[in-house]
């Protein structure tokens, strides 16, 4: 079988958290004789700096072509004033349409040492076992836009949401499977009491559901979820949401482990599935040398979970995360007096003397 990996470190942060993903992987291989192969290839804003493109088509055929995708990160404030087509995050965004990569698995868990780093209090966030199935290709981000325009003398800009029956369809399918292989109960996040699009997401899930009886649904409108999630995370099992709540609940539901550097996902589609942290290029901290790389390496241990059907080598990098974490290293995101300090280079080559 192969086991063809394109890499894609993409900007600010990632080339060094990709960097230190590579690594575990190649320790991974050592003892599992997987046999991955990689190929880095660019986007976002580096590659539009070289190429003139966020994203290349070598990079597109590149990642139709991988058996699996490890991606860092991309933009920054460098790019913010590049034309809209151009911006770096459409790489992302055209990555994920052109592999059809219609479901993101945010898996939000609290391991019982990150307890304490939580805003939340211990007691609220310790066992927190959340996946986020967020529809990942529709929605608000692919609708219509319109940049700028004079609409009755004054000038206005508009993003259209739609999403179409077989897509929420798809997605709630995928999150009712989820739940069946977990804790068989699935949450629906939407905001049916204002939004048409919403109404015909809840229709849909609640049909949907209906064949799978051995799953419990409830539904939250988004900004109940926001809090529930705050005030009793355990309470969820899967949440299945539209893309840009997906977004948003998953950058909150990072904060009640302690840090955004721990969070990992995986994008699934028809083919190639595409691994990377949900935290962003973090342009504050690139080229320091301190980013946690535990999100991009969790991500590779789902690569090898979903994509390559090594769960025992998933397994071996999580309890070496796991590991270094109760060794009381911690990288700045999550350091507190009487720990370790550890920047990447470290926080990496402890994760991997646990390998
Ligand atoms: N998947 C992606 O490529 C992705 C995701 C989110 C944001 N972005 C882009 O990244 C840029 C910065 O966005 P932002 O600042 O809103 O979000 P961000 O996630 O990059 O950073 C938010 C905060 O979290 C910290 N942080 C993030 N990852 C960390 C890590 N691994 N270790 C330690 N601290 C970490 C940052 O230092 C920052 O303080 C923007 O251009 C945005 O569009 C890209
Ligand atoms: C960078 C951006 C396009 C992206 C998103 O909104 O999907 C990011 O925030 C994420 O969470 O992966
Ligand atoms: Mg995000």
């Amino acid at each position: 079988m192969s086991n063809h990996i394109v890499v894609i470190p993409g900007d600010g942060i990632g080339e060094e958290i990709t960097a230190a993903a590579v690594r575990v992987l190649q320790k991974i291989d050592e003892k599992f004789h997987i046999g991955m192969t990689y190929e880095k290839q660019e986007a976002g804003g580096t590659a539009y700096d070289h190429t003139g493109t966020p994203l290349p088509d070598k990079t597109v055929d590149a990642a139709r072509h991988a058996d699996a995708i490890l991606f860092g990160a991309v933009g920054g404030d460098k790019w913010d004033h590049v034309e809209p087509s151009l911006r770096p995050e459409r790489a992302l965004l055209g990555l994920r349409k052109a592999l059809g990569l219609y479901a993101n698995l945010r898996p939000v868990t609290v391991p019982d040492v990150l307890a304490e780093y939580s805003p939340l209090k211990p007691d609220i966030v310790t066992g927190t076992d959340i996946l986020i199935v967020r529809e990942l290709i529709g929605g608000i981000y692919f609708g219509d836009k319109c940049e700028s325009e004079i609409h009755n003398g004054a000038e206005r800009a508009w993003d259209l949401e739609n999403y179409s029956v077989p897509e929420v369809r798809r997605i709630t399918r995928f999150a009712m499977e989820a739940a069946q292989k977990r804790r068989h109960k699935v949450t629906s996040v939407d905001k049916a009491n204002v939004l048409a699009t919403s109404r015909l997401w809840r229709r849909t899930v609640i049909d949907t559901a209906s064949h799978y009886p051995d799953v419990t649904l409830n539904h939250y409108y988004v900004d109940n979820c926001a809090m529930q999630l705050a005030i009793n995370p355990r309470q969820f099992d899967v949440i299945v949401t539209g893309n840009l709540f997906g977004d948003i609940l998953s950058d909150e539901a990072a904060v009640l482990g302690g840090s955004i550097g721990m969070m990992p996902s995986a994008s699934i589609g028809e083919e190639t599935s595409f691994y990377e942290p949900i935290h962003g290029s973090a342009p504050d901290i690139a080229g320091k040398g301190i980013a946690n790389p535990s999100a991009t390496i969790l991500s590779a241990a789902m690569m090898l979970r979903y994509s390559f059907g090594e769960e025992e080598a998933a397994r071996a990098i999580e309890e070496a995360v796991d590991q270094t974490l109760a060794d009381g290293w911690r990288t700045p995101d999550l350091y507190k007096d009487g720990f370790k300090k550890a920047d990447t280079e470290t926080m990496t080559q402890e994760i991997l003397s646990h390998i």
